[in-house]
């Protein structure tokens, strides 16, 4: 769903992308800042408990995330360096993202939720690797995790009962994708 969004979503990033890029603003520095972001929001949310700060320094992270290959895309400077620090820094931030949730849930099943979410982009990894083009495939890849995750501290501010069945969904999503991504891998390798 957000890879379909992706298209449409450089209207809203491209200028902004435009003004960083003009004012020398480099991609690398908008990926460490998303990472920076990260921290902090690792940190405030589990000092403060306040799952509406972490809601914010969530959204701020993840557009730095939005921004960063947009930046190095109309600067000239997208590259392998680039994407290798994009893609291994955001396992970092998934990691930090999901993790203070064992302030509201079940830590085994946050623990649970932490590694499939690590285990997704592993599999479109492998996939790549083997030559099996995976971005797009799968029903909640990390656009949609960072906005299930938004979600749920948005309704864990407003104390929902119901917010823990939308966690239940977020894992079992997860879980779904996990084995859409084997399906693929596997339908496409002769043995
Ligand atoms: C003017 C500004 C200062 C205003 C700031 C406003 C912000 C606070 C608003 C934030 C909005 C927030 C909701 C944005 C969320 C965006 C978030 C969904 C984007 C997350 O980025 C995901 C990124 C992932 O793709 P990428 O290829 O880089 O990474 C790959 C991924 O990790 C793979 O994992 P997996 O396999 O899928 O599990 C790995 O396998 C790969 O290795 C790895 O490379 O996708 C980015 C593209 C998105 C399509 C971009 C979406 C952009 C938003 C729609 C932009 C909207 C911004 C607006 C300002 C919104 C304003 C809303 C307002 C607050 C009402
Ligand atoms: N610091 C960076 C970040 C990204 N890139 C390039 O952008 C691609 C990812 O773009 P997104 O829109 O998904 O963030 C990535 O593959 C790199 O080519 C970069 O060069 N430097
Ligand atoms: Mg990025
Ligand atoms: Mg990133």
């Amino acid at each position: 769903m957000i890879t379909r969004l992706r298209r449409e979503s450089k209207r809203i990033l491209r200028p902004i992308a435009n003004a960083l890029a003009k004012n020398g603003i480099k991609a690398n520095e908008i990926t460490i800042l998303g990472l920076i972001l990260s921290i902090i929001y690792f940190i405030v949310l589990y000092i403060s408990k306040n799952p509406l700060y972490g809601a914010i320094l969530l959204a701020l992270s993840s557009f730095s995330d939005a921004l960063d290959g947009e930046v190095a895309r109309i600067s000239g400077t997208a590259g392998n360096k680039g994407a290798f620090l994009d893609s291994s820094l955001d396992r970092v931030e998934d990691t930090l993202f999901l993790s203070p949730l064992v302030l509201y849930f079940q830590p085994i099943l946050v623990s649970l939720l932490v590694g499939i979410s690590l285990i997704i982009p592993y599999l479109r990894a492998r996939a790549e690797a083997l030559g099996i083009k995976a971005e797009g495939r799968g029903i909640i890849e990390r656009g949609e995790r960072i906005i299930f995750t938004m979600i749920i501290l948005i309704l864990l501010f407003f104390n929902f009962t119901f917010t823990i069945y939308v966690f239940y969904i977020f894992i079992v999503l997860s879980i779904v994708t996990v084995i859409q991504r084997f399906q693929l891998v596997l339908s496409n390798l002769p043995k």
